[in-house]
């Protein structure tokens, strides 16, 4: 639909550009069909929550606020040579001024405030999407530009651009000082600082010490601590510090670009202005800083890369991935916190993000079909960004805050030190009217003045000097047009300024890149390294060669700053939390042509260039003049100082003439009224001649003035036709940097033989005492042969009082067994002579069974006896009946009881005497058990007793053969004693 694109013309930020001449078109001579737009972004943006401002409460914001959006542009690169043998095919095209389309789906497209055919030229880039960016910093509005896209879509070439093409970082440059000279009646303040984002450190270009700063925080936002600022004077100067900072920055070759970006740069220029002139200044000073960012391509996985590129990658997709992260969160209402301090990169773009400063962001985009995804991604991208909603406002800041007013007060106060040191020399005393006998006291006065006058005009001459050298230099660092006042830019403001560049400013810019990405050619050699991306230092050598001119003139001037010794860099802590060096700008004239035309050199006010001395040559806009762009400014700035110093001297002798005129006058009207006064009239003749040299030395100053300001401009004109010697200087100082190259090559490779020759002689001398101990050895094989024999001896001893130790563990153990066998023993025979006791207990029982035995016996025989004599006297009881038997009975009865009564009796003797003998059988057996196990315990001990014998006598041996091998050996005695094991000692406890 084609209201989208009339919807965003209507835009404030796109309406600005509608007449605009634009060279805008689409690749080659194709055919675009028509397509809708249905998808066209629409600039509308929600409301969104209110980001963090950077300004402080110090600063006092203009009370007019209007709401813009963030101006997006597209840049379409041509097709590079590789693409196009290719044959890759046109896949994003421009239709028109502000509508990108899809080649393959005509229905996806994009609107934009403009976008950039590839034949765009970047000064109309520049015009569109930056011009409106500077010129808002220029008058306070704080301002960013910053160029996003895939590696190799042309940033680095719109950012920086080179001699063919300067891009929009030299642009915005010379268009801000063109402002300043288009801005009477108001002084400006410019310092700038450089820096790169590289892996997530923050490195100082300007200040090749300053690296890995840190980003802090205070009331006005991030800074970073300690980067160099430096006050710069004109746009060769800005251009010579980026010269010399890209020097330092990250590149590196990937197989899309040979000259990658692997780093994201910030390069700031902070902007300080007040009015000045009649009343001016008493107002406050505009602050304000105008961002150029490079960012390093983001990278897909197309680009195969490995080790240091690949990291570099990872980090530069991170940070750029957090980029447009707080893009979305920005334009989407509902996001609560933003993540800025997810990277470095958006911690420090925060305060421009935030939307209180004017923001361009250039989407630089290749049409090809190879690249056609990710341009779809930039695309959405700056899509994204174009909701981002700012409130763009001027900015004022306090007195005490800014380095102008610093300046301005401190050249205030110079010139008031420096009138009071004229007033003190000038004054005389005045000649009173006085009566004829005070004449000679008004001589006296009069000598005495004239003597004081001499003096004090001689002491404070140098005094003077240092003042107006300083004035003079803190002059030069606030920068003031020398147009007249009615011409002021806010009121006429041309259409477009003039962009030319002089040949000095040109030199600090880079010779043409090579055309687009690797051609196959490069790519071979970039492959054949490493196998895939390392640095081609060839292709980088000769990109620095190409630099190396500006950077040369850099050097040079560099090298004059420090001869000169002028003036050194002096961090202005009271400015600001930031280092600014303020004073390490060039000394009068150092290379700043251009600077002239836009500095005031009259002293009573910095402001009014009216009574420029130099005049009407250093009115010219010499950054347009070429010749005069190559003059040589230290001449210059010398003749410049000269001329403005005989001036000074030239008013002081005219305010001596004055005074001598004036006492003249009154001299002659006192001779006058006494011509008798003769005295007068010698003194009327003195003063003549005083005020005759005086003059006579004011017209010699003033041919002098005249022949300075003569031969400056035949100095310019000189220059003019000695163009081709300063070729020829710039190609000697390219060969003596060559040389200082190759010398500082040669000193490091003399360093590194010098290194190898030490090492070398380091070696020979371990050689040489290997030799020796060699020889040594083959010289006295005898002592080596003792030493072998003492060694032997030593393993010897070693060995046999090894053997001691394990005899004497052996004997320990011995000893032990036997304590153990002894107490064996003990028990033994505590349990043996029990058994004796017990069998004497029993013997004795049993001898007196045996008693008892054979008295039973006894008794029992006699019975027997008895029994065999009762028989005859006494039926027998078978016969016996009756009585008889009764009779028989009675007597059986009277005399069985007794009977059994033995019986039983001798039955249990027997029985007693059976269990007895048992009993002893037993004891007997037990005894000759215990009596057996004595036996062999005394066994035992008598073997145990001669084994421990048997080693004793073995000790004995070898301590005895070990004596007497190291009986002359004292320490071995000693060592025996000290064992403890004395041979005298060394018997069994038993004596064996
Ligand atoms: N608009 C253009 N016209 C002509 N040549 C261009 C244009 N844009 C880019 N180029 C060329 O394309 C090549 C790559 O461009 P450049 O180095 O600027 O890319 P880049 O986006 O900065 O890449 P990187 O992110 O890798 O640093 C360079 O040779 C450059 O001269």
């Amino acid at each position: 639909m084609e209201s989208t694109p009339g919807r965003l013309q209507a835009r404030k930020s796109t309406s600005r550009y509608a007449n605009s001449p634009s060279s805008s078109t689409t690749s080659s001579s194709k055919q675009f069909p028509e397509a809708s737009v249905d998808n066209l972004s629409s600039p509308a943006s929600s409301a969104r929550s209110k980001p963090q401002c950077f300004y402080s409460p110090s600063l006092i914001p203009s009370s007019e606020k209007s709401k813009e959006n963030v101006t997006v542009t597209v840049r379409f690169r041509p097709l590079s040579r590789r693409e196009i043998r290719r044959g890759e095919e046109i896949a994003w095209y421009a239709d028109g001024e502000t509508i990108l389309r899809n080649e393959e789906t005509p229905s996806i497209a994009y609107a934009y405030d403009r976008v950039f055919g590839p034949t765009t030229t970047t000064r109309h880039v520049y015009d569109i999407a930056a011009q409106h960016v500077v010129s808002g910093a220029m008058e306070g509005v704080t301002g960013t530009i910053f160029a996003y896209g895939v590696t190799s879509s042309g940033k680095t070439h719109t950012m920086h651009g080179d001699q063919r093409s300067p891009g929009i970082i030299p642009l915005s440059v010379k268009d801000a000082f063109s402002i300043i000279q288009e801005t009477p009646n108001h002084a400006f303040l410019l310092r700038v600082s450089y820096l790169e984002i590289y892996n997530e450190v923050v490195n100082d270009l300007l200040n090749p010490a300053g690296q890995n700063l840190r980003i802090r925080e205070d009331t006005q936002g991030a800074f970073v601590e300690g980067i160099k600022e430096e006050v710069v004077l004109s746009p060769a100067h800005v251009l010579s510090l980026i010269a010399a900072g890209e020097e330092h920055r990250h590149v590196g070759s990937t197989n899309f670009n040979l000259l990658s970006s692997r780093s994201h740069t910030i390069f700031t220029l902070t902007i300080e202005s007040s009015p000045c002139g009649e009343n001016g200044e008493d107002g406050a000073v505009n602050f304000s800083q105008l961002n150029l960012v490079d960012l390093a391509g983001s990278e897909s996985s197309k680009a195969e890369t490995i080790g240091v590129r690949r990291k570099e990658g990872s980090y530069i997709n991170k940070s750029l991935l957090t980029l447009g992260t707080v893009i979305s969160k920005l334009t989407d209402g509902n996001a609560s916190h933003i993540p800025y301090r997810d990277s470095k990169l958006t911690r420090l773009l925060q305060s421009s993000l935030s939307g209180h400063g004017r923001v361009s962001l250039i989407c630089t985009v290749t049409p090809s079909s190879s690249n056609s995804e990710e341009t779809h991604n930039t695309l959405k991208f700056a899509h994204r960004a174009k909701h981002i909603e700012i409130q763009a406002a001027q900015n004022k800041i306090v007195d005490e805050k800014s380095l102008i007013k610093k300046y301005q007060n401190e050249i205030r106060s110079l010139k008031e030190e420096l009138e009071q040191l004229k007033g003190g020399i000038l004054t005389v005393p005045q000649l009173k009217h006085s009566g004829g006998d005070d004449i000679v006291i008004l001589k006296q006065k009069l000598e005495d003045g004239e003597v004081k006058l001499k003096s004090r005009l001689e002491q404070g001459e140098e005094v003077k000097e240092a003042l107006l050298s300083r004035i003079q230099r803190l002059t030069k660092l606030i920068l003031v047009s020398n147009k007249p006042s009615h011409a002021s830019r806010f009121s006429h403001r041309p259409l477009r300024r003039g962009h030319s560049f002089g040949e000095e400013e040109l030199a600090y810019l880079p010779h043409r890149r090579r055309d687009l990405s690797l051609d196959e050619e490069n790519i071979k050699l970039y492959v054949s390294l490493d196998g895939n991306v390392e640095t081609n230092k060839g292709a980088l050598n000769e990109d620095k060669k190409i630099k190396k001119s500006g950077l040369l003139n850099w050097l040079k001037l560099r090298k004059r700053d420090n001869l000169s010794g002028a003036l050194t860099s002096t961090s202005d802590k009271s400015s600001g939390a930031k280092s600014i060096s303020p004073l390490s700008t060039p000394p009068p004239g150092n290379h700043n042509p251009p600077i002239e035309s836009i500095h005031s050199h009259s002293l009573p006010t910095e402001c009014t260039s009216a009574e420029s001395l130099l005049e009407p040559k250093q009115d010219q806009q010499i950054d347009e003049d070429n010749s005069l762009s190559q003059e040589t400014p230290l001449t210059s700035m010398k003749t410049i100082d000269q001329i403005d110093l005989l001036r000074e001297q030239q008013k002081v002798l005219s305010g001596e003439v004055a005074v001598h005129l004036n006492t003249l006058k009154q001299l002659s009207d006192e001779a006058a009224r006494d011509t008798r006064k003769e005295f007068l009239n010698v003194e009327i003749t003195r003063l003549n001649d005083e005020i005759k040299r005086k003059n006579e030395q004011i017209s010699l100053l003033e041919s002098k003035i005249t022949d300075s300001v003569t031969s400056s401009s035949h100095k310019i004109e000189e220059v003019e036709k000695s163009q081709s010697f300063y070729e020829l200087e710039a190609q000697l100082n390219e060969k003596s940097f060559e040389l200082e190259v190759k010398t500082t090559e040669n000193l490091v490779i003399q360093e590194q033989l010098n290194q190898k020759i030490n090492e070398c002689e380091g070696l020979q001398e371990t050689i040489t005492s290997l030799k020796k101990l060699l020889s040594d050895a083959q010289r006295e094989p005898q002592t080596q042969f003792a030493k072998t024999e003492e060694t032997k001896e030593v393993l010897l001893r070693q060995a046999q009082a090894y053997e001691i130790e394990e005899l004497k563990q052996k004997v320990t153990e011995l000893t032990e067994s036997r304590e153990q066998l002894e107490a064996r023993n003990r028990k033994l025979a505590d349990d043996s002579s029990y058994a004796k006791g017990l069998a004497s207990a029993a013997a004795v029982e049993l001898t007196a069974l045996s008693e008892e035995v054979a008295k039973l016996m006894n008794h029992n025989e006699r019975l027997t006896a008895e029994l065999a004599a009762t028989p005859k006297h006494s039926p027998t009881p078978r016969k016996t009946t009756g009585p008889a038997k009764n009779g028989r009975n009675t007597k059986a009865k009277e005399q069985s009881p007794t009977q059994m009564e033995l019986k039983r009796e001798l039955a249990s003797s027997r029985e007693r005497e059976m269990s007895y003998e048992a009993i002893i059988s037993k004891k007997d057996k037990r005894e000759t058990e215990l009596q057996q196990r004595l036996d062999e315990s005394k066994q035992r001990e008598a073997y145990l007793e001669n084994e421990l014998a048997n080693m004793w006598v073995m000790v004995a041996k070898l301590k005895k053969s070990q004596g007497a091998e190291t009986e002359p050996s004292e320490s071995s005695k000693e060592s025996q004693r000290v064992d403890g094991w004395d041979l005298i000692s060394c018997r069994s406890p038993r004596g064996l």
